[in-house]
């Protein structure tokens, strides 16, 4: 049985001093972790090295890679630089990447290229701007972003996550009977029966287990709320129900 995805992006939060803190009063609350379950710890690349010095109940990720391994390439990180500190996956495309710094397709798909070949697995993030979905336009800009994102990837070690651009960091989830639609579909259109799709987008504590109880959505990817310990802890120890609705 593949194992649910509880991945955490700190994105740009995190000191080292407060990484460290971080992980000691985690491991107590998710040790022994259910065998149905893979935690991955995405930190800024200042805090990989602590993370991976404690990895074994989660593991380690990313939030971006290069495609080039070394190069005039001022403030980005090589695939190598990753291996070398244990990272096995990396976030690619996320939204904020797309927004703040021009990230495209294109850059995209050389990036999940490039973590393929050196044994990262790829986390690509695809979704809606709020514009987007009043258009009616979700479903189009999801297939056109991964016709792109994915040309000649192996879709054999790749994840990918679902994040409406809308409810990332403002409280809105995506009514998870909506993720579930949008993941469905997702997956038929890569055409791969067990590739892992995440959603995220403000989960929190309060509707983890709603979400989890999809039967198409594989994991979540969670922002603001895996700062904080008790927070992602719970995320992690999500409970298990069947919904019938
Ligand atoms: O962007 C996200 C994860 O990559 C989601 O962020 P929030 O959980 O803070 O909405």
């Amino acid at each position: 049985m593949a194992r649910k995805v509880l991945a955490g992006n700190w994105k740009m939060h995190k000191t080292r001093g407060e990484a460290r803190a971080f992980v000691e009063a985690f491991l107590p609350l998710i040790e022994p972790l259910a065998a149905d379950r893979l935690v991955i710890l995405c930190g800024p690349y200042t805090c990989l090295d602590i993370l991976s010095a404690n990895a074994g109940p989660y593991a380690v990720g990313a939030q971006n890679v290069h495609w080039e391994n070394s190069g005039a390439y001022t403030g980005e990180i090589a695939p190598v630089m990753l291996t070398e500190l244990g990272v096995l996956y990396a976030i690619v495309g996320h939204s904020e990447r797309r927004q703040y710094f021009n990230e495209t397709d294109a850059t995209v798909n050389r990036r999940l290229k490039a973590a393929q070949a050196h044994d990262l697995t790829p986390i690509l993030c695809v979704g809606e701007s709020e514009a987007l979905r009043l258009a009616g336009q979700t479903e189009s800009h999801i297939r056109f972003q991964l016709d792109h994102d994915l040309k000649d990837i192996d879709l054999d070690r790749l994840i990918v996550a679902y994040e409406p651009i809308w409810a990332i960091g403002t409280g809105k989830t995506c009514a998870p009977v909506e993720a579930n639609r949008i993941i469905g579909l997702i997956r038929e259109h890569v055409g791969q029966a067990n590739l892992p799709v995440l959603y995220g987008g403000s989960c929190n504590p309060g509707n983890i287990d709603a979400i989890m109880a999809q039967d198409k959505i594989d994991g979540v990817l969670v922002g603001g709320a895996s700062l904080e310990v008790q927070s992602f802890a719970r995320i992690v120890n999500f409970e298990a129900v069947a919904v019938t609705s």
